[in-house]
């Protein structure tokens, strides 16, 4: 039977995400407040990109962009074949710092070409669009977070990425530190070890039992849960400034980690007065994304082509 679509552009507005949360790695991660919003339309013919903000004039803007690929390859879950499309992104998640950007444009274009299908929910639902965004990604951490919002814990089966959430305890309070450098996901995953001393694996187990509980019940717990022994101080030479600044926040007794892959950092919770992070960091207090993505129909509106996020302007 031919694939019907419908008429009109779709948009979805998706979640920065914050993935291992120190003892978490590729399991762990949070929904932040800081949003790209993508629409969709389908056309007579080529594939046509546009992209304002975050990674304007770098992107490409034709089937090489990840948010098309995405779409192609829910498309052909959904045995579709679109003419063409339009694809228009105001992207305010920076890329290449551990904020899950390409998630979050991998989750848009899955999304996005699930909505375009008439009866795509039905062909792939919700547990089918996170195992192939987890797939597309290659880990489920981010993913998970970003359609689902809040607090999430992911894991693969061999039917492929699952993932629950939960709310996050009152008294959480994110805040990421930007660096200008970037730093990409998979170079800091060869950065890696193939194994790692059992005391460590150990350890670092128990502290993300213990993180599901900080970060759901008892945020005074978060920093000895955020203490991780599998992946930061490999990657800890790759991005020196970060791993400083972990440091001398923790020694302040903030809980902070490495967000996702770095450089960011993410503190889960306030720093002492007056704390100076020592260089020219971007500092953004963020929300948690309780609602994860978000799909309408139409195109992007005034607020939604506004590239700088309210309050991201320091
Ligand atoms: N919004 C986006 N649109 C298109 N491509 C993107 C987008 N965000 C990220 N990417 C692609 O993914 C790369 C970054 O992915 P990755 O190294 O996993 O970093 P991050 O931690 O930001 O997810 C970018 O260099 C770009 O190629
Ligand atoms: N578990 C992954 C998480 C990568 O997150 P990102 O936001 O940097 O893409 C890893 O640590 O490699």
């Amino acid at each position: 039977m031919p694939t019907n679509f419908i008429a009109g552009p779709v948009r979805v507005r998706v979640p920065a995400t914050s993935a291992n949360l120190g003892p978490g790695f590729d399991a762990l991660g949070l929904a932040l407040g800081l949003h790209d919003d993508v629409s969709a339309e389908i056309v007579p013919t080529g594939v046509r990109v546009t992209v304002t903000g975050q990674g304007a004039g770098e992107l490409p803007d034709d089937d090489r962009h990840l948010v098309v690929r995405s779409m192609r390859a829910a498309f052909e879950r959904l045995d579709a074949r679109p003419t063409g499309l339009a694809v228009e992104c105001v992207n305010r998640i920076p890329q290449a710092r551990g904020l899950g950007s390409s998630s979050a444009a991998i989750v848009a274009g899955v999304l996005l070409a699930r909505a375009l299908v008439t009866d795509g929910e039905r062909r792939l639902d919700d547990g089918a669009v996170l195992r192939l965004a987890a797939e597309l990604e290659g880990h489920p951490d981010n993913v998970a977070p970003c359609l689902l919002g809040g607090f999430t814990v992911a894991w693969t089966e061999p039917t492929g990425a699952r993932a629950v959430s939960r709310e996050v305890a009152e008294g959480v309070r994110p805040t990421v530190y930007v660096p200008t450098e970037r730093g990409l996901t998979a170079e800091a995953r060869a950065a890696l070890p193939a194994t790692v001393p059992h005391g460590d694996a150990a350890l670092t187990a128990g502290r993300a039992a213990l993180l599901v509980h900080a970060i759901t019940t008892d945020p005074t717990l978060l920093l000895p849960a955020t203490v991780d022994r599998l992946h930061q101080d490999y990657r800890a030479a790759g991005m020196p400034a970060t791993a400083a600044l972990v440091r001398a926040l923790r020694e302040a007794g903030v809980a902070a980690v490495v967000s996702g892959a770095g450089p960011t950092v993410l503190a889960l919770s306030d720093p002492p007065e007056g704390f100076d992070p020592g260089r020219d960091w971007q500092v953004w207090r963020l929300p948690i994304d309780v609602s994860g993505a978000r799909v309408a129909r139409g195109r992007l509106g005034h607020a939604e082509r506004d590239p700088v996020a309210a309050g991201r302007k320091s």
